[in-house]
């Protein structure tokens, strides 16, 4: 369970969120969505530990990300909105790197290096450079190193964004068998039909406000509409 708890942060004296207040359960596969710009990736970074808050506080799974960062980093995994990091390693290096930060033993690194690897296709090609591979590869290896060690809760910022048909059935695949496991998935996304066929809660902000959490019927009933998600999202998100 994640905890946002009057969450507020400004750049530059400019408020990028406002008195954010949200609580993403266990056992449920929850989307944000939200326009470009309206908060979504400064949360993100803001629940992971990356950006400080100004105000506020947010707990995963009970653990305060200021209070308590070493413990409760060891209970997510982030898969970031940009996959072009350790470009200078080859594949497998970067998934050992990662197996060596969580102490993943040798015997279980193989098996999960595997698993996901191959349900992902990238198992030839993890003896080549990273800088190698395709944007889609890149965002595999990601995934494949957040996964790896097996974190409880999983934030992900745009994950399904160049992964080809198979590769983003497989990861919709994982996501709910976690979620079904009672774990949290929380990820953001400007795909809606994804959105409305995947999440069992959405999230919607704008310009750093929520402004609306609940199921996609609820979001139809509230609006008085069998519209799809698309058409609801525009209406609610519409500034004139
Ligand atoms: N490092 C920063 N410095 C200054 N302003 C920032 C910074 N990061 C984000 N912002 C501003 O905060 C607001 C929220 O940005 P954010 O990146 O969180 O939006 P987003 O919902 O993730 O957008 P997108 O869908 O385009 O990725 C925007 O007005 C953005 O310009």
């Amino acid at each position: 369970m994640i905890e946002i708890n009057q969450v507020t942060k400004e750049f530059e004296g400019k408020t990028a969120i406002q008195n954010l207040n949200l609580t993403i359960p266990n056992g449920k596969i929850i989307g944000f969505l939200g326009p470009n710009g309206a908060g979504k990736s400064t949360t993100i970074n803001m629940m992971t530990g990356i950006l400080p808050i100004d105000s506020g506080s947010i707990t995963l799974n009970g653990l305060d990300i200021e209070k308590q960062p070493l413990e409760a980093k060891k209970i997510f995994g982030l898969v970031p909105d940009r996959s072009d990091m350790f470009l200078r390693l080859k594949g497998m290096e970067y998934l050992n790197f990662i197996a060596d930060i969580y102490e993943i033993p040798a015997e279980i690194r193989k098996e999960r290096i595997e698993y996901f690897t191959k349900q992902f296709s990238i198992h030839d090609a993890l003896g080549n450079y990273i800088q190698s591979y395709s944007h889609g590869m890149r965002q595999k290896i990601m995934v494949t190193g957040v996964l790896l060690h097996d974190p409880d809760i999983w934030i992900l910022d745009e994950p399904l964004t160049g992964l080809d048909p198979k590769s983003s059935h497989s990861l919709k695949l994982m996501m709910r068998e976690h979620a079904d496991k009672g774990n949290t998935v929380f990820f953001s996304s400007h795909g809606l039909e994804v959105v409305e066929q995947l999440c069992d809660e959405v999230a919607i902000i704008n310009k750093g406000k929520l402004i609306f959490y609940g199921t996609v019927e609820q979001l139809q009933q509230e609006y008085a509409t069998d519209q799809s998600l698309e058409n609801v999202f525009l209406e609610l998100t519409n500034d004139e």
